[in-house]
C-alpha cells in the first residue's frame, strides 16, 4: 500500500490503478480505525478492483468547542490496518493542502443538513459536504462507501451527489454499509474511546432503548409518546442528556409525527461522560 500526501502523487497513483478499465472504491475516514471502518474496506474490496482510503481529521466539520484537538490521531497504526485489509492507497493530506491560504468555497446542503445533528452542530455538515466533495474530486472513485452509523451524513452526501450531478462517484454508487456493533449493541465509534469502562456498559443501554421504542412504534404506539419514553429510558441508562431522539423519513429526514408504515429512521444523539454518541435504526419496511 502506498501512503500519499501530495495531490499530484494521488492523481498519478489513481490513474495507474485504473489502467485496463479497473475500478476504484473509496473509503473516506478520519482515522482511529476500528472494525466499522475495516468492514467498509472489505465491502469496498468486494465491489471494486482497488480500494483507496483516506484519513483526514477535517477541521471544518468541528465546532469551536468540539473535540478537534482531542480527536485520536494514529496514522502509522491505521496505515498498517489498511494495508492488512488490502487497500492499495492511503490518501492522507495535510490541512494546508486541503485548505490552502485563500481557500473560500463552502458546500451547503439545505433541508436534510438542518435537523438532528445539523441543528445540534451548526456548520458541521457544511464542513462534511465540502470535504467529501473535495475528496471525491481528488480521488475520482467509481464507488464510495459510508457507514450507516452516520445516517444523516450519508443522506446529505447522496443529496449533494444528486444535486451537483457528480459522476465520480455517481449517486447510485454511493454505498451505505450497515452499522457494526459490539456484542452489547453499542455502535462502534472512534469516540467510544472517550468512555470509561462503566460508561461503555451504560452506553449499551442506548441501542436497547432504541429497539424498545421501535417495537412500540411498529406496534402502533403514538410517536410522541414512544419518543418521550425513549428519552426517559436513555437518561435511566446513565446518559447525562439527549440532544435529540427523532423519528424521520429515511431519505429526506423530515420529521414523522404519525407512523403509517413509511420508510423511517429513528435517530438519536446523547451525551455520556466526555462523549456525544449517535445511533440510528430503521423503522418499518426494511
Ligand atoms: N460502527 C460503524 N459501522 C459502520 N460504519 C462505521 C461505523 N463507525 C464509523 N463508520 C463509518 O466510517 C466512516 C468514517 O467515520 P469516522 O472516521 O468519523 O469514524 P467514527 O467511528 O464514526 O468516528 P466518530 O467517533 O468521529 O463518529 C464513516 O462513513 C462512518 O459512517
Ligand atoms: C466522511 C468524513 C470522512 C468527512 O470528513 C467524516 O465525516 C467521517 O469520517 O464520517
Ligand atoms: N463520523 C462523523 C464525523 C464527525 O462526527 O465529525
Amino acid at each position: 500500500m502506498q501512503t500519499i500526501n501530495r495531490l499530484e502523487d494521488l492523481r498519478n497513483a489513481v490513474d495507474a490503478l485504473k489502467i485496463g478499465g479497473k475500478t476504484v472504491a473509496f473509503v473516506p475516514t478520519m482515522g482511529a480505525l476500528h472494525e466499522g471502518h475495516l468492514t467498509l474496506v472489505r465491502e469496498a474490496r468486494a465491489r471494486a478492483s482497488h480500494v483507496v482510503a483516506s484519513i483526514f481529521v477535517n477541521p471544518r466539520q468541528f465546532g469551536p468547542n468540539e473535540d478537534l484537538d482531542a480527536y485520536p490521531r494514529r496514522l502509522a497504526a491505521d496505515a498498517a490496518l489498511l494495508e492488512a485489509e488490502g487497500a492499495a492507497v492511503l490518501w492522507a493530506p495535510t490541512v494546508d493542502q486541503m485548505y490552502p491560504h485563500g481557500y473560500a468555497t463552502n458546500i451547503s446542503v439545505s433541508g436534510v443538513s438542518e435537523v438532528a445533528c445539523g441543528a445540534a452542530r451548526p456548520g458541521h455538515f457544511d464542513g462534511v459536504a465540502t470535504v467529501v466533495c473535495k475528496l471525491f474530486n481528488q480521488v475520482r472513485p467509481d464507488f464510495a462507501l459510508f457507514g450507516e452509523k452516520d445516517w444523516q451524513q450519508l443522506a446529505i452526501i447522496r443529496r449533494m451527489a444528486r444535486d451537483l450531478d457528480l459522476t465520480q462517484p455517481h449517486v447510485s454508487n454511493i454505498i451505505g454499509v450497515e452499522t457494526v456493533r459490539e456484542a452489547s449493541g453499542l455502535a462502534l465509534s472512534s469516540r467510544n474511546q472517550y468512555l470509561t469502562e462503566r460508561e461503555r456498559e451504560q452506553a449499551a443501554g442506548l441501542s436497547a432503548a432504541m429497539r424498545r421504542a421501535i417495537s412500540a412504534i411498529e406496534s402502533g404506539a403514538s410517536v410522541p409518546q414512544a419518543l418521550g419514553s425513549l428519552n426517559a429510558d436513555i437518561i435511566a441508562a446513565g446518559f447525562a442528556s439527549v440532544d435529540y431522539a427523532d423519528l424521520r423519513d429515511a431519505a429526506t429526514l423530515e420529521a414523522i409525527e404519525t407512523f403509517t408504515g413509511q420508510s423511517a429512521r429513528l435517530l438519536v444523539a446523547a451525551r455520556i461522560g466526555a462523549a456525544r454518541l449517535i445511533d440510528n435504526m430503521g423503522v418499518g419496511p426494511k
